[in-house]
């Protein structure tokens, strides 16, 4: 299941929990959607984007220019909110519907709000982003929709899982893509009955001595409580935890 569709089907109450970036459940602005967890791995900023031809200042004469100053951006919700906050109420917040970092190129928009880690995208596309032009840094975060009641076995389930991706980050950073289907695991041995719409596949001891590395592997599979809907797998590869 893709971040975009975890943070959907949290806010549309199909998922009771999920691990997803931060950008996207604050671009849902549901107030039942809590944070739980922020993890280090996959941080990227928010950024304001002009074509490199501007001023890094919006008052410059590039965008007063513009009759109707148009910003595309798949975070409608947050740049809205941005450009109120900022007090540039004339820019017309559009949805961007393709690559988004093309869209000022190809006429579509005057400046955009997009995703950058590296920077070379942007880089690419002969776009600047500034130090002020931050709007926010998102990073993997465990959410919770608090209008479900979390159970004590699904609670000790999602510490579990915290504290598997906390070891996992802290000593394997290299498998930290949540889209990464398991490889198989000769050293699982033993699998837990189904916990709610959890199933956690782990060694016969999950902690078994302290400072000793083993491997497992965790599935967590969100059973949806709509039938037409599609049955979800999230998956994730973690080896070599120390615990
Ligand atoms: N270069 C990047 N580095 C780190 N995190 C990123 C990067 N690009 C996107 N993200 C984060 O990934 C999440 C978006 O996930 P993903 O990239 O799978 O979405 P998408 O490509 O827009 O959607 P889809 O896969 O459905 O096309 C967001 O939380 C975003 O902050
Ligand atoms: O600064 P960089 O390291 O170059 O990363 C930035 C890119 O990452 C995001 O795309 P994503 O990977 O989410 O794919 P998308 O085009 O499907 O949104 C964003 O939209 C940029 O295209």
């Amino acid at each position: 299941m893709s971040a975009p569709n975890i943070a959907s089907e949290l806010t549309s109450g199909n998922l009771s929990f999920g691990l997803t970036g931060l950008d996207l459940i604050l671009e849902t602005n549901n107030k039942h959607i809590k944070l739980l967890k922020t993890f280090n791995q996959s941080q990227a900023n928010l950024n304001l984007l002009t074509p490199l031809s501007w001023s890094k200042s919006l008052n410059l004469p590039p965008l007063r220019l513009c009759l109707t100053p148009i910003l595309s951006t798949k975070y409608q919700q947050i740049s809205k909110h941005y450009i109120t906050t900022k007090n540039i109420k004339q820019l017309h917040v559009t949805k961007s519907k393709s690559t988004t970092e093309i869209e000022p190129f190809v006429g579509i928009s005057n400046i955009i709000i997009d995703i950058t880690s590296s920077g070379s995208t942007a880089k690419t596309n002969l776009l600047n982003s500034s130090p002020t032009s931050l709007i926010l840094t998102s990073t993997l975060c465990m959410f919770y929709n608090q209008t479900y009641k979390i159970s004590s076995k699904i609670n000790t389930l999602i510490h579990i899982l915290c504290h598997l991706l906390t070891s996992n980050t802290t000593h394997n950073s290299t498998s930290n893509n949540l889209n990464t289907k398991p490889k198989p695991n000769t050293h699982t041995s033993q699998t837990q009955p189904n916990v709610g719409n959890i199933t956690i596949t782990t060694p016969p001891i999950l902690f078994p001595h302290h400072h000793e590395t083993i491997p497992t592997q965790v599935l967590i599979s969100s059973q949806s409580p709509n039938p037409s809907l599609p049955h979800h797998e999230l998956t994730t590869n973690i080896r070599h935890i120390r615990t």
